[in-house]
């Protein structure tokens, strides 16, 4: 039987629709909607496009969005200085600068510099060793970066909240964005989890005895059918443009799913599955640093 589908889209939309109920009654509250700004450095087109999407899903969530676009030549302290107004501003609930950054500039001086409370995509070392030290349950204002915490609300709305004990999760990637925070939230959430990576010996035979598995290597379609243990959970990190036969292009995830779809119980598409789900946990995520400013300060904007 073909494995069920894993609607990150509508999971996505839910996600949303919840945040935009909390963030009215935070409007309301405190006659001041939380506030993301979104930073990118550089002229990509893609990169630029996308941190559109961003900020016009925070709008229609209720989330004051703002975009601030720098010139590819700005240099590392220019940045740091945007930052510290930004930090200081209780306009500003969440701070996200997209990455990857120029590289001239000093991208772990620009993580560091962002306010803890502030740190929406939970990239800050305070924010990271508070996730690392967390027990099996994550403290409520904790900011936890977004793609891995989506992965995590997608791994439980297909196999239930205690459907994780258990099993064994293996990850293939261990960057900091992705596959170091999962493997932290997994192991919270009662998993056994091998991290795997470019040196891992034997990488298909590892995965076919996953349980679930989390691909986040960013080459396309890398993980095979015959990767894949029948009746495991896939999900498919991985974004990644094709050029087609006809001259245009399109995205495939890391899994090659119409093969992978034939073994697993369940899997995510590319596109419509962990992508739409990690934008709303930023929206999300902005909305705990803003109810968490408040509970810090008091009232960030009193009338
Ligand atoms: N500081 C920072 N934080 C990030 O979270 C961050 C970043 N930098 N740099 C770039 C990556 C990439 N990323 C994506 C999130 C959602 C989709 C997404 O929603 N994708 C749609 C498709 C989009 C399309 O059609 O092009 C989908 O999968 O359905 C894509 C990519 C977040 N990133």
């Amino acid at each position: 039987m073909a494995a069920r589908i894993i609607d990150g889209k509508a999971e996505a939309a839910r996600l949303r629709a919840a945040v935009r109920d909390e963030a009215a009654a935070f409007t309301t509250r405190h006659g001041l909607a939380p506030g993301l700004r979104v930073i990118i450095v550089g002229d990509d087109p893609a990169s630029r496009a996308y941190v559109r999407t961003k900020t016009r899903m925070a709008a229609e969530a209720g989330i004051a969005g703002e975009l601030i676009e720098l010139p590819e030549t700005s240099t590392t302290v220019e940045l740091l200085s945007r930052i510290e107004r930004l930090n200081d501003d209780p306009a500003t609930h969440g701070i996200l600068v997209q990455l990857p950054l120029p590289a001239h500039m000093d991208a772990e001086a620009v993580l560091r510099a962002i306010d803890p409370g502030k740190d929406v995509d939970g990239f800050h070392p305070l924010n990271v060793g508070r996730l690392f030290s967390a027990g099996r349950s994550l403290p409520e204002d904790l900011l936890v970066p977004c793609t891995p915490w989506g992965c995590l609300h997608l791994l439980r709305t297909t196999l239930g909240s205690d459907g994780l004990a258990g099993c064994h999760a293996v990850v293939i990637g261990r960057s900091n964005i992705v596959g170091k925070p999962m493997a932290a939230l997994l192991l919270g959430a009662d998993c056994t989890v091998t991290v795997a990576h470019s040196r891992t010996r034997d990488l298909p035979e590892l995965c076919r005895r996953a349980d679930i598995l989390v691909a986040a290597i960013g080459r396309a379609e890398m993980v095979r059918g015959d990767w894949i243990k029948p009746g495991a959970v896939v999900i498919d990190v991985g974004i990644n443009r094709v050029a087609t036969g006809d001259g245009g292009s399109r995205l495939v995830g890391d899994v090659a799913f119409a093969e992978a779809i034939r073994v697993a119980d369940a899997i995510t598409p590319v596109p419509g599955g962990v992508g739409p789900v990690t934008v709303a946990c930023l929206l999300r995520n902005t909305l705990i640093a803003a109810q968490a400013s408040t509970r810090r300060t008091g009232s960030p904007a009193p009338r």
